[in-house]
């Protein structure tokens, strides 16, 4: 971060704050220089270890420095987690990770409309992130330069025009590791089924599934072409993915991002109300 006396605070230091916070870190802030709240003493405990970072058990005045809140709780206690910060951040702009949680709930329980939503995903962990921000109307263009900072030094990041779109985003790059995840669980699986070692089928399935993507990333060739130039005729891809077809896992992936997107609405619906 180029602002050396910005200061930033998260509220909640879980598994995304972390991931965002290991992101600034790495591009040189200060721990001085974040505030987090966090209820959760063993997760409180690791932000000290991984970071030297002292969290605060509940919101305070220590808060009222913060140029950016960000809000990195589940989206079924923002609206409990929000009543206590408020009272010490009129002046900062808010940056929400909560799945499904519209911008007009956001606004309402932080009391100020200068409010970015966005959705991440934790491949910010390893500055690999991916993420899609959404700005309210009064949100400036030094607002948004901020978060580009912020969210910049975990990775890349796109803005969308609608706010319905994050619902989209959610279900592709937001939930999208875990199905990465889901996939290298299969492939080892497989791969042991066919006498490799757990070790052995683990290495090859994440340098497949990490050579591809750079290949993917480094070519001007559609993901289409790709896939037929390791498609032999007659070999062994041609093998599997007549299988997968057979099996309908393209209708059955599709479907389960749908119900990944549903399920975003339904959390804003929810636990938007309060
Ligand atoms: N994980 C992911 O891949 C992604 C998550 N998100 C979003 O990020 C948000 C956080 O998810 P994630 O980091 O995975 O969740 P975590 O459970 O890891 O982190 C949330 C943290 O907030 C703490 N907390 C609970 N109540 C309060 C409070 N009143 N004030 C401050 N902190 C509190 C929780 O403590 P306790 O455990 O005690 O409740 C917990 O440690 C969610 O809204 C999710 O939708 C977005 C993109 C990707
Ligand atoms: O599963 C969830 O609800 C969150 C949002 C995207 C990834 N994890």
């Amino acid at each position: 971060m180029s602002h050396s006396s910005q200061h930033i605070a998260f509220i909640g230091g879980g598994n995304m704050a972390s991931a965002i916070i290991g992101g600034l870190i790495r591009q040189g802030m200060k721990p001085t220089q974040i505030t987090v709240v966090e209820p959760f003493a063993d997760t409180a405990a690791k932000l000290l270890k991984d970071f030297g970072i002292t969290a605060l058990p509940s919101a305070g005045p220590a808060l009222a420095r913060a140029d950016l809140v960000v809000w990195a709780v589940k989206p079924q206690i923002f609206s409990e987690a929000a009543a206590p910060v408020m009272a010490h951040t009129s002046k900062a702009l808010h940056l929400s990770v909560a799945a499904g949680i519209r911008t007009d709930s956001i606004c309402r329980w932080v009391g100020t409309d200068r409010v970015v939503r966005c959705m991440p995903n934790t491949p910010a962990l390893v500055g690999q992130g991916m993420t899609a921000l959404f700005p309210c109307a009064s949100v400036t263009a030094a607002d948004q330069q901020l978060v580009e900072q912020v969210i910049g030094t975990t990775g890349q990041y796109l803005w969308v025009a609608e706010e319905s779109q994050l619902d989209a985003v959610t279900a592709l790059s937001g939930s999208g590791p875990a199905y990465v995840f889901y996939f290298l669980e299969a492939m080892t699986e497989a791969g042991v089924g066919m006498g490799l070692s757990a070790a052995q089928a683990y290495q090859l399935a994440v340098a497949t599934f990490s050579g591809a993507s750079s290949l993917a990333a480094a070519s001007t060739e559609s993901p289409e072409v790709l896939r037929q130039r390791v498609t032999s005729k007659g070999g062994t891809t041609y093998a599997a993915l007549t299988a997968m077809e057979a099996a309908g896992i393209k209708p059955a992936f599709i479907k389960a991002m749908q119900a990944a997107q549903v399920r975003a609405g339904e959390l804003g619906d929810e636990f938007g109300k309060a």
